[in-house]
């Protein structure tokens, strides 16, 4: 089945889901451009790529080749975005106009996270990436009014050897805009534990940590990411469902996961574009919620994934009748999961997100 016409361009997103306040720990900066940028982005740099110079046509080229139905593939587009990502400005235009979208969007948190090491190839150093996307991501909550507040994860690639590297720049730059570290990039042949120097470095300066796993690989790569590494929180995670038996009962790796309140970072329309879930309706997120894991709701790549969180909401909202309640449970879990200071978890909660879900039911 081709997916494009599950995808999120085609869904019409209740007036609620959009005001309802939201929380996303999932978001990749370089998946998620606007295409109308990366055009104007690729002229000034001189980028000649891209398959087309149309914005409406380019958005629609990236969610379409992406919708590949596997993880590699859906990873090539973004060859695109990164190409034209190379430089100060760029990073902090690219980042501004994120947290605008977001806060547009109804997103009072957000964790973006990139790989510094695929931004130096007109020069700059990791540490100028670094302070030009936090440059940005502050003039964007600038620019809302401080609508949103948002923290980055800076990403090592799992098919490269610089994960250490960027490990210690994460702790380098902690509290400093940067909330944490993550591992992405194609799972198959690169299991986490390659990476365990750069854990082991992040563990020992008490720095947060989330992995991908348990997306194109099952159970044994979450294990690897849970018990060998020490993941805080796991990317996508939906394979977890191999150690759920039919009638629901947990192995000992699943009850781990639920037991210990590790959030699993859900991304369904990713997961129906790379082959990890059939479709919306048959997506494990409201099983693993009804088992009792910390299920977050999640974008990955709005612009590869041709999403936003309120078409993430609505498509679950219309797979599964979830309510606001539900929304509510889904944003307060990921700032409980969020790389925050525990205060901050709790003033994000109780000042923003439970009035603004009281305020939705009693519009309602
Ligand atoms: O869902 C995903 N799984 C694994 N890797 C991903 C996913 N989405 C994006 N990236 C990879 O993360 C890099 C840094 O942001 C992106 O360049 C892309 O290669
Ligand atoms: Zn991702």
């Amino acid at each position: 089945m081709h997916l494009s016409d599950n995808l999120a361009s085609t869904v019409s997103v209740a007036d609620w889901v959009r005001r309802a306040p939201k929380a996303v720990l999932h978001d990749h900066l370089d998946g998620g451009l606007r295409p109308a940028t990366i055009i104007e982005l690729a002229r000034a740099c001189g980028y000649t790529g891209l398959p087309t110079e149309d914005p409406a046509e380019l958005a629609v080229w990236f969610r379409d080749a992406a919708d590949s139905g596997s993880l590699e593939r859906y990873l090539e587009t973004f060859a695109h975005t990164c190409a034209v990502m190379q430089t100060r400005e760029a990073l902090f235009r690219v980042a501004a106009e994120c947290a605008e979208d977001l806060a547009a969007d109804g997103v009072v948190y957000a964790e973006v996270r990139y790989a510094p090491e695929q931004h130096l190839a007109a020069g700059l150093t990791l540490d100028e990436v670094v302070d030009a996307v936090n440059e940005g991501f502050r003039e964007g909550e600038r620019r809302t009014g401080g609508r949103i507040t948002v923290g980055t994860l800076l990403t090592g690639m799992r098919h490269t050897d610089r994960s250490l590297e960027i490990a210690e720049l994460t702790v380098a730059h902690r509290d400093r805009g940067v909330a944490g570290f993550d591992i992405a990039g194609g799972e198959v042949g690169n299991p986490p534990s390659r990476h365990l120097p750069a854990f082991q470095h992040l563990k020992r300066h008490n720095c947060h940590f989330t992995i991908h796993a348990g997306e194109a690989v099952g159970a044994e790569s979450i294990h690897e990411a849970v018990q060998v590494c020490g993941a805080e929180r796991i990317g996508h995670g939906v394979r977890i469902t191999d150690d759920i038996a039919e009638d629901g009962t947990l192995g000992h790796l699943a009850a781990y996961v639920r037991d210990n309140r590790i959030a699993l970072e859900v991304c369904p329309t990713s997961n129906l574009q790379t082959g990890a879930a059939k479709d919306y309706a048959s997506h494990p997120i409201d099983q693993l919620r009804r088992l009792g894991f910390r299920v977050t709701l999640n974008t990955d790549n709005r612009l590869v994934s041709g999403t936003t969180m309120s078409e993430e909401f609505q498509h679950m909202a219309d797979a599964f009748h979830y309510g606001p309640d539900v929304f509510e449970e889904f944003t307060v879990a990921a700032v409980e999961a969020a790389f925050l200071p525990l205060p901050e978890r709790r003033r994000i909660i109780d000042e923003i997100v439970r009035p603004g879900y009281a305020a939705i039911r009693a519009a309602a």
